[in-house]
């Protein structure tokens, strides 16, 4: 195994910049720069050397014993002066004089992993943490990084190997006539369990949303006022803006971090026939994005009808310091503007409180196929005796697939996945 070292921070200039090394030879080469190996997870200040005795920086040295790090391995932080200067200088001797080799991205998270340090539904956790830019997305990602999804592995595979030794009691003892009938409290633990999955399921595509950004199209005639709301939710000139209609033909995509939920607010073309080949396509283009966005704000300027409409989508009258009424949004003024970004905020903060700890398809389609493993062995159950064999290997396979949500094993292609997105020392 090979000890790998890299900069746990980004490049440039800082007040502190840390540098790890993980693997069999980390400890040694603490000596080699300390002078000594200080006492594992003490703070201690060192003056580094290199091999000709020059000193690289003053810096804490962190050692961490293998059963004790982040890696599992035996490993080290050295907290350096944030200067490229310095991080250049330890790099070069870390390299050439001590050969150590430069972490691949994720490579200590992967070794973390392969010590069982973490599982792998904690690792895309991790990979979300790094990754969350609001507070949402922060809490969503540390339940799953805190190892929420291995606590409910784990009570799903007690009940269903309860069910399973049921079964199995009834199969064995059939000659014995010890079988009274276990199908009630088989069937019992199994709905249980299923209804468990089936919610979870319900909430991966929230989960989804909340990770990736929820999208909030903004519809209306042209001229409506859609670029201006957009500019004023964007505090900036994202969008151009004329009097004249027609003037944007591209979706323009604006993202807001609004009280935790991250939210792209996407400025579309305005909604009209035209013979105009390039805004025809704009408006095309408005039609789909607005369909798969996860919420319409339409910008009334009449009473104009909107066929694009659907149950939970918002209709806000447009330019509302021209109205007598006062009542709507106006981008130009910004009265309304807080009304309507409440209203968003309540409907998308509706789909994001799911209480889920499932956040990717990759977990979707687990438990779909563990829901339809349970599904097949309640049908063999209801069948009678002769079929609880059938049920018996049915809940295996269930088993099996849950375990793959926080499994050890066979997560080669996950990882790739996860990996090539974890930055550098991680
Ligand atoms: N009084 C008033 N004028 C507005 C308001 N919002 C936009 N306008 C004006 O209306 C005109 C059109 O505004 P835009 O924001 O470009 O409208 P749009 O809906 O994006 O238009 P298209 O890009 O053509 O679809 C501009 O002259 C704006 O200054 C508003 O709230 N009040």
């Amino acid at each position: 195994m090979d000890t790998i070292f890299a900069p746990a921070t980004p490049p440039g200039k800082s007040g502190v910049a840390v540098v790890r090394v993980s693997g069999p030879r980390a400890h040694e080469v603490v000596r080699a720069l300390a002078g000594d190996v200080p006492e594992p997870r003490r703070a201690s200040l060192r003056r580094l050397r290199d091999r000709s005795g020059a000193v690289i920086d003053e810096a804490l040295v962190l050692v961490f014993a293998p059963g004790g790090s982040f890696t599992g391995e035996p490993s080290a932080e050295f907290q350096l002066h944030g200067s490229p200067a310095v991080v250049a200088r330890m790099r070069r001797v870390l390299l050439e004089e001590q050969g150590l080799r430069l972490a691949e991205p994720g490579e200590f998270t992967r070794r973390a992993l392969e010590n069982e340090r973490l599982d792998i539904a904690q690792v895309e956790g991790l990979a979300d943490l790094i990754e969350a830019e609001t507070e949402l997305q922060r809490r969503l990602a540390l339940r799953v990084f805190s190892g929420e999804m291995r606590q409910r592995v784990e009570s799903w595979r007690e009940r269903l190997i309860r069910a399973m030794a049921l079964v199995e009691a009834v199969i064995d003892f059939a000659d014995e006539e010890v079988p009274e009938d276990v199908s009630e409290e088989v069937t019992a633990l199994l709905e249980d369990v299923r209804a468990e999955l089936t919610r979870e399921i319900e909430g991966v595509r929230a989960a989804e949303r909340l990770r990736e950004g929820f999208e909030v199209a903004i519809l209306g005639r042209p001229n409506a006022g859609k670029s201006t709301l957009l500019n004023r939710l964007a505090g900036r000139e994202a969008a151009l803006t004329s009097e004249i209609a027609g003037t944007t033909r591209d979706v323009i995509e604006v993202r807001i971090d609004l009280d935790g939920l991250p939210v792209t607010f996407l400025d579309t073309a305005g909604l009209r026939e035209t013979d105009d080949v390039v805004e025809a396509m704009g408006v095309r283009r408005a039609l789909e994005r607005a369909r798969a966005a996860d919420l319409r704000i339409f910008l009334q300027v009449e009473d104009e009808v909107f066929p694009e409409l659907r149950p939970g989508d918002i209709v806000v009258a447009a330019k509302a310091d021209l109205r007598d009424s006062r009542e709507g949004v106006s981008g130009l003024t910004g009265e309304g503007v807080d009304r309507l970004l409440d209203e968003v905020k309540e409907k998308l903060g509706r789909i994001a409180s799911l209480p889920v700890t499932a956040t990717r398809e990759r977990h979707r389609q687990a438990m779909q196929a563990a829901v339809a493993g349970i599904d097949r062995a309640v049908e063999e159950v209801r069948q009678g005796e002769a079929r609880l064999e059938i049920a018996g290997e049915e809940l295996r396979a269930v088993v099996a697939s849950l375990s793959g949500l926080v499994g050890y094993i066979d997560v080669e292609h996950v990882l790739d996945e996860i990996f090539s997105r974890f930055c550098l020392g991680k």
